[in-house]
């Protein structure tokens, strides 16, 4: 299917290149190994390394013009930019372009077709190519006829932008345009800011239409009953939702219409550090076959990943397509979700393995987003360091966090889905001195909440955050459920929970003008 030819890119002013139109998995792996991008490991994936082993999320900037002016929330992470710079990043990224390889996969970003967004991604690197064909969802041969794109995304890692010259913070930049429906970025090779850059676009779009738009994890039961695994980077979203009694519906991006929930996307992208085999089967065989990218895993001597050496970045990627996983939802979508879980990785270890939020406390942690985040995924963060963000997504939501907590609050309370907090990081202790949840802990408390399993259990009242922890849970030791019992020292459990209900507070002051006061009075208690 691979055509060489120069007209697919003219209208972006790229005549003089070398154009390769929708390849398939062979010939990117062909063309990546002959561009030194990577090579083949014994076990079948592509194997690369990067520059950057994680995201900038302070590189992106969205454009400020008539569009965006009073839609987007110019706070956090969303950065405006003028047309005129974008404009003149693009003449350069062009002219830059001219003469080079190119590679251009048309597919979609959405799997339902009422929602989904048409994407041509133009990527100077074969490799991008393929974790692109993989990450997205794939047209059929008859869609890919009739295709055309709604947005374009013009990716060139070599190109590095001078921050000078061109009005950016670094080489790194990855621009956003709604108006000329474009994404340019350049100076950096980690694959995720493809489909994270897209994401973003779906979050700015899709609320006008009435559909919630997620960074969350989803899976469904047998009795159709969807399960939704909100979290920031490394909170467990792509693990937990890898359960082989249930059908993954997508490990990371969501939308939630009036007739259920979508995949954005058509693959995962999951860590792969220290992956255990028997924890989990599926995300560990994607490792082993053929089609698969692995992102700055390294190879042994018999070119076989070694999943613990973290020496290139802790944030080592695996992309697959979905029909990886066995039991997957052909299609990607399916009803309302019956149970919604935040997963946060509290590093104070002080929250609850898992508690129940009341429809207030759900808009509060909502918008508050607190987690700790992980080594690696994005630059320049090398030890959990505690942080809150909005919506569990804050460096992809253009919009108010406000307008998004009253969307979901809207479904939630139409749909009866139930809310559950759970903690996958530390307990019985701040990072350093207490021990990770494990996973099998954390499986065992989702399945008992999903199966309604906590339905009949007593539920005490925390004092500090005041979350509801069912006293027992079957196949869980009750001293884990509480933190209180879980640390040794009671003063240093009261001491870290009041300090952490502190950071709760001061980080919420600046959006209690914009929410509801019962969802404010919600708020932690330090004194309690
Ligand atoms: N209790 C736990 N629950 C979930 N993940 C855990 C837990 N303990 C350790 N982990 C590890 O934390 C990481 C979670 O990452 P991942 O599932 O990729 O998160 P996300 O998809 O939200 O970015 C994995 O490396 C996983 O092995
Ligand atoms: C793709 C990413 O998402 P996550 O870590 O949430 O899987 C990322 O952080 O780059
Ligand atoms: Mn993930």
């Amino acid at each position: 299917m691979s055509l060489t030819s120069s007209t697919p890119l003219s209208d972006l002013g790229i005549d003089r290149a070398t154009i390769h139109l929708n390849p398939g998995v062979d010939a990117l792996y062909a063309h990546a190994i002959r561009r030194g991008e990577g090579v083949q490991a014994a076990t079948g994936p592509l194997t690369v390394r990067t520059d950057k082993g994680g995201r900038s999320p302070k590189d992106r900037f969205i454009v400020e013009d008539d569009l965006t002016r009073e839609t987007v929330w110019w706070g956090g992470f969303n950065t405006p930019i003028s047309p005129d710079v974008f404009d003149r990043l693009l003449a350069r990224m062009t002219d830059y372009a001219a003469g080079k390889e190119l590679f251009v996969q048309q597919v979609f970003a959405g799997t339902d077709p009422d929602h989904r967004v048409a994407v041509r991604m133009v990527t100077e690197m074969a490799y991008h190519s393929l974790f692109i064909r993989n990450m997205f969802v794939r047209p059929t041969a008859d869609e890919l006829r009739s295709f055309e794109e709604d947005w374009t995304v013009l990716n060139i890692p070599s190109f590095k932008a001078d921050p000078e010259r061109d009005g950016v913070r670094s080489g790194t930049f990855i621009l956003v345009n709604f108006t000329r429906k474009m994404i340019i970025a350049g100076g950096t090779q980690y694959a995720g800011e493809n489909k994270k850059g897209i994401f973003s676009v779906l979050n700015f779009l899709l609320p006008q239409s009435g559909v919630m738009p997620m960074h969350c994890s989803a899976n469904v039961g047998d009795g159709g009953d969807v399960a939704l695994f909100f979290g920031l980077s490394g909170t467990g979203k792509t693990t937990l939702s890898a359960d082989p009694t249930r059908q993954l519906i997508g490990d990371d991006e969501h939308g939630w219409t009036e007739h259920g929930v979508f995949n954005f996307e058509g693959g995962c992208y999951a860590k792969v550090i220290h992956l255990n085999p028997e924890a989990e089967p599926v995300i560990f065989r994607t490792t082993r076959t053929y089609g698969t990218v692995l992102e700055n895993v390294v190879l042994d001597a018999q070119g076989v990943p070694d999943l613990d050496d973290g020496s290139l970045t802790e944030n080592t990627r695996s992309a697959y397509p979905i029909e990886q996983v066995p039991n997957h939802r052909p299609g990607g979508q399916a009803g309302h979700p019956k149970h919604i879980v935040f997963l946060t990785a509290d590093a104070f270890g002080v929250l609850p393995p898992i508690s129940r939020l009341s429809p207030e406390q759900m808009e509060y942690q909502f918008i508050s987003g607190f987690t700790a985040k992980i080594p690696g995924t994005e630059e320049g963060v090398t030890e959990p360091s505690p942080t809150f963000s909005t919506c569990f997504g804050a460096p992809f939501m253009p919009r108010h966090p406000g307008e998004y907590a009253r969307l979901l609050a809207r479904k939630v309370r139409d749909s009866g889905a139930r809310v559950w907090l759970v903690n996958t990081g530390w307990t019985g202790g701040m990072y350093g001195q207490g021990h990770r949840m494990s996973i099998a802990h954390t499986r065992a408390l989702l399945n008992a909440a999903i199966s309604g399993g906590l339905d009949g259990v007593a539920f005490g009242r925390e004092p500090f955050f005041g979350l509801e922890i069912p006293t027992e849970v079957p196949g869980v030791p009750a001293e884990v459920l509480n933190p209180q019992q879980a640390w040794a020292d009671p003063e240093a459990y009261a001491r870290t929970a009041h300090k952490l209900a502190r950071m709760f507070r001061e980080n919420f002051q600046r959006f209690e003008a914009g929410v509801d006061p019962a969802v404010t009075a919600s708020m932690p208690n330090p004194d309690a």
